[in-house]
């Protein structure tokens, strides 16, 4: 159950940091499952347990380009007295029809190549002259170079034990076990095991859809002419590349003026393709702050918790936030701070969470971890607001970057973890503990 502050909390109540996470992960719901291309579902969590149909390997086979042999055959084989044998031919891998390796013979084969009936073990080239009279060889000639297949008598010189470099059918799976569980997350290796059993297509959550919007009419977009007045839209691209981070499929819409009109009918548009919003911008208390006034006319009387509410949370940067849901199938909108520093840290701690609730994923925030100031000077906070600084983490320490300005995205640029000063603490000295939020 959420401990979040009700909707009805007014428009002075201050809500702390975990409120306002509460609320949000208290709304979001894992996306329904679909059944997804094996490569469409890297990433995402399965939701079907998985069962060996076929044995791997489905058959005995030679882990060694060589001679498959009988054992008494090779018993005693040295350089001095070499065992002399019959090739019969050769077995590559693919290869449906066996040749029979009968006593004194044997069928040169090829790793991966299934073991052929009567044959007991493999000999490894390098144990054997290859077929040529000359001594023991370093691999076989290349087929494009000696394209018939292999004949006459090889010359093996050691012997070799029953059933050596032969990898026994089931040895990696047997059908009928379990590969897998339901709340994996699929990534490379268990892609590879799904493929190497056969499965073409799984059960997973998706990813989610999110579409990222920027609001404001000083914004240009990146490559084009700075009038006065204005700046790049880097918000939409810092968001978009975050939410493709926490696994996401992200969908950039460029910056929107400031008009309520143009907002709501842009948003009215990318909802057709969003599991969940994010904007940035227009949330504070100016009189351009488009988001607010844009969405205050989404509560839906007939649908409580329906619509968007604008807070003020205990927290810097990112104070100014807004969050609820939007649309025939309310989807969440999550509303952040237009600062660039503000909004990211807000994408960091509310929106990521988000998104992998969405994915049905259990582990949803950044790793935290506790390390010693390095600094030159103590950390100054605001009271009664918890303060997320940039830093570098290293070896168990961590380094402010830039300041608390939520403006600065060179120093943010450096950064790679969160340091937290807790509302209550107004100063922190250099060699204290903190908390920190690694970013990964
Ligand atoms: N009188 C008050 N003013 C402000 C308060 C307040 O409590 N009282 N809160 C401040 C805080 S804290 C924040 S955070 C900001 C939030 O403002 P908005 O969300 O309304 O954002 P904007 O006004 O649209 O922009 C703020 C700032 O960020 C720049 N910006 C916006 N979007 C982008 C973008 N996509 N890429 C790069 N930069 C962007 C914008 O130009 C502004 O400089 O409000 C404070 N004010
Ligand atoms: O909260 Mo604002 O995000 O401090 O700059």
């Amino acid at each position: 159950m959420s401990t979040a502050a009700p909707r009805t909390a007014g428009p002075d109540h201050l809500w702390s940091v975990d409120e306002h996470l509460d609320d949000i992960l208290a709304t979001v719901r894992p996306l329904e499952p679909i059944e997804l291309n094996l490569l469409d579902a890297q990433g995402c969590v399965l939701v079907e347990d998985i069962t060996v149909p076929v044995s791997l390997p489905p058959f005995d086979n030679s882990s060694m380009d060589g001679y498959a042999v009988r054992v008494a055959d090779v018993a005693g084989a040295s350089e001095q007295y070499p065992a002399a044998l019959e090739v019969v031919g050769d077995v590559a891998a693919g290869q449906a029809d066996l040749l029979h390796v009968g006593p004194g013979q044997a069928a040169r084969i090829m790793t991966g190549a299934p073991l052929p009936p009567g044959a007991e073990t493999i000999v490894p080239v390098e144990w054997t002259d290859g077929g040529l009279g000359e001594g023991p060889v370093a691999g076989m000639r290349a087929r494009s170079l000696a394209p018939e297949a292999a004949a006459g008598q090889v010359c093996v010189y050691r012997p070799a034990g029953a059933r050596a470099h032969v990898r026994a059918e089931g040895s990696d799976v047997k059908a009928g076990d379990r590969a897998m569980e339901a709340g994996t997350i699929l990534g490379p290796p268990q892609i590879s095991l799904l493929a190497a059993i056969g499965r073409g297509t799984v059960r997973v959550r998706p990813r989610p859809r999110v579409v990222v919007l920027s609001t404001g009419s000083e914004l240009v977009q990146p490559d084009e002419e700075l009038g006065p007045g204005q700046i790049y839209d880097s918000n939409s691209f810092a968001l978009t590349a975050a939410a493709r981070d926490a696994g996401a499929i992200a969908y950039r819409v460029g910056a929107v003026a400031d008009d309520a009109a143009t907002l709501r009918d842009t948003i009215e548009d990318q909802l057709v393709r969003a599991d969940l919003m994010v904007t940035t911008g227009g949330v504070s208390v100016g009189a351009y702050d488009v988001v607010k006034e844009a969405l205050s006319y989404a509560a839906d009387a007939d649908e409580p918790g329906s619509g968007i509410e604008f807070r003020k949370l205990a927290m810097q940067p990112g104070k100014p936030q807004g969050f609820g849901s939007i649309g025939p199938d309310h989807t969440p909108l999550l509303a952040l701070p237009g600062n660039p520093v503000s909004s990211y840290v807000s994408f960091e701690l509310f929106v990521r969470p988000a998104i992998r609730t969405l994915m049905g994923l259990t582990d949803v925030h950044r790793p935290r971890v506790r390390a010693k100031l390095t600094a030159e000077k103590a950390l100054t906070s605001p009271k009664g607001r918890r303060q997320f600084l940039r830093g570098r983490y290293a070896d168990g320490g961590v380094t402010p970057v830039g300041g608390a300005g939520s403006h600065l995205v060179a120093a943010l640029a450096q950064a790679d973890a969160l340091i937290v000063v807790p509302e209550d603490v107004e100063s922190v000295v250099p060699g204290a503990e903190v908390e920190v939020v690694l970013l990964g």
